[in-house]
């Protein structure tokens, strides 16, 4: 009998002869531990022992067989996958098996892909139930076990603590991870923090694949051969090789050409690649951490992105609110981001005024959390001393009105102002509509309220002052 680790795979028959066959088709198809029992009696006692990932159970066996030992397994370790593998090709025995909890049944002779395939969904559906069972402990007592790992993410919000729980579960598989969400969330900032989780040696590599065509991709990507074209006189190794045993994130995965998409799949189905003019495999085993800010399935719909390969990508994925989503971290990133700023001037923190956090509020933020720090620091750059000036802030705020949060429920009717109104309305109407709400958002600040409505403090005093009159 081998040793065993957390990937052990127990094949369980009394012929000799399958047993050997069996375990020579797994070690050949890069299964490293293979662990073989010809009496099914130890079984249980291996089992306990733990370590094991999934067991392949022969049927008929002396002493204890297959039929009796697949409820036990089941009951005892329900996280264990047991493929049942018999002669008998009869679909009551198949049903009779499946209903007590096998995970596949397969017929002898088996062919050897049947076998690789099953247990390759075997190992990765047990990964998967271990990760659900890690996630429910986690955020049942909301635990962070590295909280380190996230900390270059300024943050106050639940949504993204969750995210952080989520990440710390998962980054211990080798799966890829799927980041997505709007431009400027910080979703490099998590594929580093995966980076960090996985406890990998290697280094962390990011490639941006908008705009690279094949040629370019592969060339990036797998390195090339001497002489693989005009200028290629060195072989050079590409972004793969320099990820090995690391992380290479693969950012705007999205907009990634649809031939290179194919290759991609290939590095992640068959974890290998051809460097560039060279027709000899190379294996990789570096982590893939992938990014976007398309929404794939709108992609996949218009053909532009693949099916198969967004399944690949997709087992762990995570979304990362928009900031208008989690506004409970303006305090937050506003005082991380003048620190920064300050400090990058070599100038002392200002005070922000204490409407900033209010006006703010009411923004969109279609660029996120960088296009709060480029505000930032543009206003530290412009400041003199004292407290923080509001101007600069007004004037992207309150230049766009479209860009305000949308607090009004409008129904989807066709006319907006109806649903609004109840029917066409009077200007009046519309600008004491306007006005209301804008005090309402500016939460009865008139200086944010009139920037909101492009129109003096003074003016806007002024008809509320009539109004009331
Ligand atoms: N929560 C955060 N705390 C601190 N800095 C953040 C946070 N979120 C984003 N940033 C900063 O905002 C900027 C944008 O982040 P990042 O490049 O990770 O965004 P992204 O989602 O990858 O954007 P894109 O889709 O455009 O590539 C970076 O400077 C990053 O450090």
């Amino acid at each position: 009998m081998t040793t065993e680790t957390a990937q052990t795979i127990v094949l369980v028959d009394d012929e000799e002869n399958i047993l050997k066959a069996s375990r020579l088709i797994l070690l050949g198809n890069g299964f490293g531990n293979v662990v073989t029992l010809q009496d099914s009696r130890q079984l249980m006692p291996l089992l306990e022992q733990g370590g094991v990932a999934a067991v392949v159970l022969d049927l008929f066996m002396p002493h204890l067989s297959g039929t009796e030992l697949l409820p036990l397994i089941v009951e005892r370790f329900p996280h264990i996958p047991a493929i049942v593998m018999t002669a008998v090709d009869e679909t009551e025995t198949a049903v009779t098996c499946m209903k007590s909890g096998a995970f596949d049944y397969l017929v002898k002779p088996v062919e050897s892909g049947r076998l690789i395939a099953s247990v390759t969904k075997a190992l990765e559906m047990g990964a998967m139930s271990r990760e659900l069972n890690s996630l429910k402990e986690c955020l049942l007592d909301d635990r962070l076990d590295h909280p380190e790992a996230f900390a270059s993410i300024v943050t106050d919000s639940k949504k993204m603590r969750a995210v952080f729980q989520y990440l710390e579960v998962v980054s211990r598989s080798r799966q890829p991870i799927l980041v997505t969400g709007e431009t400027g969330v910080g979703k490099e900032l998590f594929a580093r923090a995966v980076h960090e989780l996985s406890g990998v040696r290697g280094e962390f590599v990011a490639v941006n694949v908008a705009g690279l065509d094949d040629v370019m991709f592969s060339d990036t990507l797998f390195g090339h051969k001497k002489g693989a074209f005009t200028g290629a006189d060195q072989a050079r190794d590409g972004l793969i090789a320099r990820a090995a045993g690391g992380t290479l994130f693969l950012d705007e995965i999205g907009d990634l050409n649809e031939a290179s998409q194919i290759k991609l799949l290939r590095l992640l189905q068959e974890k290998e690649y051809y460097p560039v003019g060279s027709d000899m495999a190379r294996k990789s085993e570096a982590r893939i951490v992938c990014a976007t800010n398309r929404d794939l399935k709108k992609q996949i719909e218009k053909e532009a992105f693949r099916n198969d390969l967004y399944y690949r990508l997709c087992a762990h994925q995570v979304q990362i609110p928009p900031l208008r989503e989690r506004l409970e971290d303006l305090p937050l990133l506003i005082d991380y981001f003048l620190g920064e700023a300050a400090a990058s001037l070599g100038r002392k923190k200002p005070t922000p005024p204490p409407e900033l956090l209010t006006l703010l509020s009411v923004y969109s933020f279609p660029g996120n959390v960088r296009e709060l720090q480029a505000l930032i620091h543009d206003a530290v750059a412009r400041h003199g001393s004292g407290v923080l000036s509001l101007d600069s802030f007004r004037n992207i705020i309150g230049g766009d009105a479209v860009q305000l949060i949308p607090q009004t429920a409008v129904t989807s009717s066709d006319d907006p102002l109806s649903a609004i109104f109840g029917r066409f309305p009077t200007v009046r109407e519309v600008e004491d509509y306007l006005m209301a709400e804008a005090m309402k958002r500016a939460r009865g600040n008139q200086g944010i309220a009139a920037t909101m409505l492009g129109i003096t403090r003074q003016t806007l005093n002024k008809r509320l002052q009539a109004k009331k009159g």
